[in-house]
């Protein structure tokens, strides 16, 4: 009947998934999006690569763009240090609330501020709003080619210090060209690919890891 992906996605974890526990709903969806009907969730496979970013850093602040069902916000908050957060922006209300709702049943809600709206918009008022000096971590998911002028709009901002990493998913498949070229060619940035595949594919897909060098 007429429901859309992503509340069928919500309805199985709320059928499936063990209220409170994280990893839980992280499987749950998985095992959908493989099994019945494709997402575009970062998935497993690029999720363990994530998942070992976020252990590494150990991120104070950490923003992600594009939170759409709320896969990767649950992810990554599941594995932040107590006095952390996640700033994840979702600018489809549809999606925002089916995200918020997937964030709740997982238990990660005091972990995750998701803002409604649009990146563009948001990124010149996080200072101001949420008292920040600048971000350890950023996860880039939300269009592809938003994250280059995203990327200049957080450097222009100020909310990326020496050592800030940027976390981009996607860079092969759909792509983010210009994106690459601008954090392979920059003297500001040391940029590393980790090779994965597209979430629940065999398609070859990446990340892309990015020192921002200050
Ligand atoms: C621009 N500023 C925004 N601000 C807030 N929320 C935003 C903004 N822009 C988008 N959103 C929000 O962020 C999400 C957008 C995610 C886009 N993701 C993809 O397109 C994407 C696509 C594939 C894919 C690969 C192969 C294929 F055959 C088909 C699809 C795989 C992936 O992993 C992806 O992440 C959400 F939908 C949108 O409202
Ligand atoms: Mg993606």
């Amino acid at each position: 009947y007429g429901s859309t992906r992503p509340e069928r996605i919500l309805a199985e974890v709320k059928s499936k998934a063990t209220r409170g526990d994280a990893r839980s709903v992280v499987d749950t969806i998985d095992q959908y999006c493989r099994h019945q009907e494709w997402a575009m969730n970062v998935g497993d496979e690029k999720g363990t690569i994530l998942d070992s970013i976020v252990c590494e850093v150990k991120p104070r602040a950490m923003l992600e763009l594009g939170t759409y069902c709320g896969y990767s916000a649950v992810r990554i908050a599941s594995l932040l240090p107590p006095n952390s957060r996640l700033i994840t922006m979702e600018f489809n209300p549809v999606f925002a609330a089916i995200a918020r709702q997937v964030i709740a049943w997982a238990g990660v809600e005091d972990k995750v501020v998701l803002i409604e709206g649009p990146s563009g918009d948001w990124i010149p008022k996080m200072k101001k709003e949420f008292g920040l000096t600048s971000f350890d971590l950023v996860f880039l998911d939300h269009w592809k080619d938003c994250y280059l002028p995203d990327t200049k709009l957080m450097e222009e901002c100020g909310l990326l210090r020496t050592g800030s990493i940027l976390v981009a998913d996607n860079v092969i498949c759909p792509g983010a060209p210009d994106y690459l070229e601008y954090v392979r060619g920059s003297p500001r940035y040391e940029s590393k690919y980790f090779r994965s595949h597209l979430e629940y594919t065999r398609v070859e897909d990446g990340i892309e890891k990015s020192v921002f060098l200050g």
